[in-house]
């Protein structure tokens, strides 16, 4: 073959278009590869079927079968039995043991029981619905609409099964995975030929997406071909060595101090919805991008300098003249990238801070930021912007600040001033937390972490949820839906089912919790109705009626799903928009003693459609 791309293993990133004719050559030999591959599986796929099917018709020894026979007639007839059966005390419950021994010959002797008395007061559990925590609300699962996963009640005789199948097309084992089926065509064999493309051929996987024959590789996060492959067991296909060889890499794990492509990876892992920043999350569906940076510089290096502050140490920019602008070259072309990186974050850190995530001396990074902005490029096009002015950092300096679901470098001995805007009034809400280390961090209760990293020795990666507590002692009471600031309740035995129990007093207005579930419109709830029907329990609350919007906490949910109803409620639900997600927050009207019931007036409405059938909690 006169192409071939002799692209590194994990040298993923350094693609470089084929040439036409080399294009064409790369495809033919992707095609032949396929071909051959696929041969190769259906040559030994059919025989395999054929063993396997085999092997479960078992093999019969002769006179099993007989003699199996003779000890279940002796068994029932009662001229065999022994004449021990007689029990000494013919009122106790007893039962009779048959023993056999290898001849077939048996022996029967009674055993009496011995009863055991259950406390009348004990009340088994009701049966219920497993319903796993969440505490977040969540999409559905993407096939739910059409495929049933799961028969409720199939135990249950009197569950009308054909009701609740006829609202689904297809059994989801119908769509599970089959190396053959139409679903999945021959991923089995797609992966063994990518496989022997990377391995044998040295065809790098970017180039194996250009031949356009397989599935794409690695689409994201959790899409691909690569993906798919450690998602699953492999077939014991003596052709496919695949998944024993492990040749080929699955992740594209940018290089140890590739700082930007590290955060990029990271970034693209996590949802950026100011309600979720999560790792993998699977609310969210849109793309996310991974990109950061592009902050500007407001502050000169000149106004650093002069501003006031004591030296970070002997080589601490402070104590640097003019003289040595000059005198700074770094050899290490990473070593800029990475402050490049991080000033694209945080563009005015100072240089003492700096130091310490570049493991470089100060006066040298103060040195490369002066090149890298030079003053006449920088200028605050907000001077009196919301930040207060640091006085110890001199007229032009400016505070790091944090921005809601942006990373931020924290430094092992860092203190910085973050300024947090809630609701147009950032001075109330600043805060001032000190970090020594991640843990000291996550133990500063203002600012509830959501996840903090190390990106490399003393670089952490933090990210906040939003807006927390203000600098003045009262907390932001319109924000405890986000910081999850609920009373405690607990869970029990109530006159309707199952019922919340405040676990502390509380006082009107406190919060109980956020209302989750699955996020449905009334499209998806036909199968529900036939389920909440049977069980006499609904949990379908709508959150817009005009948007047709609902969440169903039957399957999942937190413990709001627990509240009862009644006509004086001691609790209200309060639509929210959250960043624009609609959320449910269930607080207290009036004061409610702990040990007492609480309940949610669900409305008339609520029980007109339970009565109708078509049920919807609509508070
Ligand atoms: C959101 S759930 C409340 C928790 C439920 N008790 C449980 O055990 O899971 C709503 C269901 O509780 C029951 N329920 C709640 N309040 C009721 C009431 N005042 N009268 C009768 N049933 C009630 C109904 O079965 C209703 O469909």
């Amino acid at each position: 073959m006169a192409f071939i791309d002799r692209t590194e293993a994990g040298d993923l990133f350094n693609f470089t278009t084929p040439q036409p004719s080399e294009y064409t050559e790369l495809r033919e030999l992707g095609l032949q590869v396929y071909k051959e591959v696929w041969k190769e599986f259906y040559e030994w796929e059919p025989t395999e079927c054929q063993q396997i099917l085999d092997s479960f018709a078992g093999q019969r020894v002769p006179g099993e079968r007989e003699k199996y026979n003779k000890m279940i007639d002796q068994l029932f007839d009662p001229a065999l039995q022994d004449s021990e059966l007689q029990v000494d005390n013919p009122t106790q419950p007893s039962l009779v043991v048959t023993q056999y021994d290898a001849e077939g010959r048996g022996i029967s002797y009674p055993v009496e029981l011995e009863e055991i008395s259950v406390d009348p007061t004990f009340e088994p559990h009701p049966p219920y619905e497993s319903c796993p925590p969440i505490n977040q609300s969540i999409l559905p699962y993407h096939q739910s609409r059409e495929t049933a996963t799961f028969i409720p009640y199939a135990d249950e005789d009197e569950f009308p099964v054909i009701d609740y199948l006829a609202h689904f097309q297809y059994f989801a084992w119908e769509e599970d995975f089959d190396p053959d089926s139409i679903a999945f065509p021959a991923e089995m064999i797609q992966i063994e030929t990518a496989r022997r493309l990377y391995s044998i051929h040295h065809i790098s996987m970017k180039n194996i997406d250009r031949m356009g024959i397989l599935k794409p590789l690695r689409e994201s996060h959790h899409q691909g071909l690569l993906w798919e492959k450690s998602q699953r067991d492999f077939l014991r296909w003596p052709g496919g060595a695949f998944a024993t060889e492990g040749d080929v890499p699955t992740s594209f794990e940018p290089a140890a101090g590739d700082l930007r492509g590290m955060l990029s990876s990271v970034l693209k892992t996590f949802c950026p919805n100011l309600n979720c920043l999560r790792t993998l999350c699977t609310t969210h569906t849109y793309s996310q991008s991974g990109s950061f940076g592009g902050a500007r510089p407001k502050v000169t290096s000149q106004s650093m300098r002069l501003s006031e502050g004591e030296p970070c140490g002997e080589e601490c920019f402070r104590l640097t003249d003019d003289s040595y602008l000059d005198k700074v070259y770094w050899e290490n072309e990473s070593d800029t990238e990475t402050l490049k990186t991080i000033l694209s974050i945080s563009p005015d850190l100072f240089p003492c801070q700096l130091a310490d995530l570049c493991f470089k001396p100060c006066r040298e990074v103060f040195v490369q930021r002066s090149h890298i902005f030079p003053d006449h490029m920088v200028f605050d096009d907000d001077p009196d912007g919301d930040e207060t002015q640091n006085h110890r950092t001199g007229p032009k300096a400016r505070k790091p600040r944090l921005h809601f679901g942006t990373p931020m470098f924290l430094l092992g001995d860092y203190e910085s001033w973050l300024t947090l805007n809630c609701r147009g009034r950032p001075r109330t809400c600043a805060i001032r937390p000190v970090f020594a280390s991640i843990a000291d961090a996550h133990a500063n209760a203002a600012i509830p972490i959501v996840r903090a990293l190390h990106t490399s020795e003393n670089v952490c990666l933090v990210y906040v949820r939003t807006v927390m507590q203000g600098a003045t002692k009262k907390p932001c009471r319109n924000t405890r839906l986000q910081r999850n600031d609920a009373k405690m309740v607990e869970i029990r035995r109530a006159k309707y089912g199952l019922g919340a129990f405040a676990a502390q007093d509380m006082k009107r207005g406190d919060y109980i919790g956020d209302y989750v579930g699955i996020f449905m419109t009334h499209d998806d709830t036909n199968s529900l109705d036939v389920v909440a029907k049977y069980s006499g329990r609904n949990y379908l609350f709508e959150v817009s009626p005009d948007m047709h919007e609902l969440f169903d906490a039957a399957r999942v949910g937190n413990p709001t799903r627990f509240l009862n109803h009644d006509t004086d409620a001691n609790c209200e639900a309060q639509i929210l928009l959250v960043n624009g997600e609609h959320h449910i927050g269930f607080y207290t009207i009036k004061a409610v003693a702990r040990g007492e019931e609480l309940f949610l007036n669900y409305g008339e409405q609520y029980w007109g459609a339970v009565n109708k059938r078509d049920s919807s909690v609509a508070c």
